[in-house]
């Protein structure tokens, strides 16, 4: 029987507690939705007002030099690059996640062709993100299906699933849907016997998994900054790209940001060395300054202490949700093993999603995935055991008062 008092306790011996003072957390709510946007950390927010007060409000113009607004992406992505195992020079903050596919998908697809025609395909797994698929369904589109075609296994016979005429495994570490994770590294070592490359999309791994991405020998990854990094809606996203594929790079959205010399306004274009390639326009610099100010948060917090807090977390929540006897109507749909999952709980409920609903007006923040899941993220930066234990009490609450039967849950918000 877990009490209150063992809950207390395992905040009160948390090696990493001291991080959830960085944060503002939304007064009186517990918030266990951190795999869909994180939190802002005071840093965040001070940094955001003197961007917009002093650099852009009084030093205008002079702020690209005078505040290195210009190198804001390497120096971004080089605060990411140890958070995700990449050493120096491999990683680049942009875009979105999904234009970033769009270039290491090509990029890549252009580096393994350019020695095996005959690979034509990128292998990937249809409860992939969507954006994921629908990228290589776009460039599938543009090249024709000689030199692009998309083929989709279950996600535990990816790595099976590998042949002569794959070109690019496609791969997401944490299923987005059921918080499953999968060895990234044994797929990568299996699709490079066979000569193709792996992408991995690390949007719910970075800043609460140990990814490990150069001792992997993962190809190319991306992942964003708004889940675990705390970066901010819509902040920009980053590249990894390994250094030993750097001098034979190719990427289609060339754009002047990553020319050689982007101010000398040439008619041609000339890449600029390295990662800084993938960039294409104007970095967004409120933005990227709060992603800068974010990374700040993980300071002094070891990762591996992060990923044991992170599955505490979720074993916590699922023990309470065992012993408050709510199974019947929540089935876990997540890995039993805790360490075969990411930094979520998933559960399948004919109510989900006014479960969820009912939990959001007794402020507990989780979210609701289309059919019928309930997710609920834990990010061991801000969450304490005692969220957890709230949640699940509210959660119990619901279910014994048939809030979730409600008929206001008809009708579902846009976003969910
Ligand atoms: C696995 C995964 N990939 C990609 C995305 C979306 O990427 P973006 O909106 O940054 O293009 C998400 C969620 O937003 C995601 O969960
Ligand atoms: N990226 C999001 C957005 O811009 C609005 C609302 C939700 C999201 C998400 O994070 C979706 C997400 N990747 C997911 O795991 O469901």
């Amino acid at each position: 029987m877990i009490t209150k008092q063992n809950v207390l306790e395992l905040d009160n011996n948390d090696p990493i507690g001291f991080a959830r003072d960085r944060f503002y957390i939304p007064p009186g709510k517990v918030y266990l939705d951190g795999n869909s946007l994180g939190l802002m950390s005071h840093d965040t927010h001070a940094r955001v007002a003197e961007v917009t007060n002093r650099q852009w409000g009084k030093d205008a113009i002079t702020s690209w030099n005078k505040h290195n607004w210009i190198g804001l992406p390497q120096r971004v992505g080089e605060k990411i690059a140890p958070l995700v195992g990449a050493a120096p020079g491999q990683v680049i903050c942009c875009d979105s996640i999904s234009v970033n596919l769009f270039k290491t998908l090509a990029a890549s697809l252009t580096l393994v062709q350019t020695e095996q025609p005959q690979k034509n395909q990128v292998l990937s797994t249809p409860d992939n993100f969507p954006t994921d698929l629908y990228m290589v369904q776009g460039l599938q589109q543009l090249l024709g299906q000689q030199r692009c075609e998309l083929v989709l296994e279950k996600e535990q016979q990816l790595a099976d699933a590998v042949t002569d005429t794959t070109a690019v495994v496609l791969v997401t570490e944490v299923n987005f849907r059921t918080g499953r994770r999968l060895d990234v590294e044994t797929l990568i070592a299996k699709a490079h016997a066979a000569g193709a490359m792996v992408i991995v999309d690390l949007a719910h791994s970075a800043g609460v998994l140990p990814v490990d991405l150069d001792a992997w020998q993962a190809d190319f990854a991306v992942g964003c900054t708004y889940k675990y990094l705390n970066g901010g809606p819509g902040a920009p996203a980053f590249i990894y790209a390994a250094e030993r594929h750097h001098a034979k790079l190719q990427q289609p959205l060339v754009g002047w940001m990553g020319h050689a010399n982007p101010f000398e306004f040439t008619p041609n274009y000339s890449p600029a060395p390295g990662i800084s390639q993938f960039l294409g326009g104007t970095p967004p610099v409120l933005s990227m300054s709060a992603v800068d100010a974010a990374l700040d948060a993980f300071k002094d917090v070891n990762l591996g202490q992060l990923r044991f807090k992170s599955m505490q977390l979720s074993e916590l929540f699922h023990d309470l949700v065992v012993q408050f006897e709510l199974t019947s109507e929540l089935t876990l749909i997540a890995p039993e093993d805790r360490n075969q999952r990411g930094s979520q709980l998933s559960y399948e409920s004919e109510h989900a999603y006014g479960i969820c609903q009912a939990l959001i007006e007794r402020d507990v923040v989780a979210d609701f995935r289309s059919p019928n899941y309930l997710r609920v993220g834990f990010a061991p930066l801000y969450n304490s055991f005692h969220d957890v234990y709230l949640a699940v009490q509210a959660l119990a609450d619901v279910i014994e008062s048939k809030a979730h039967l409600s008929e206001r849950w008809q009708q579902r918000n846009a976003v969910t």
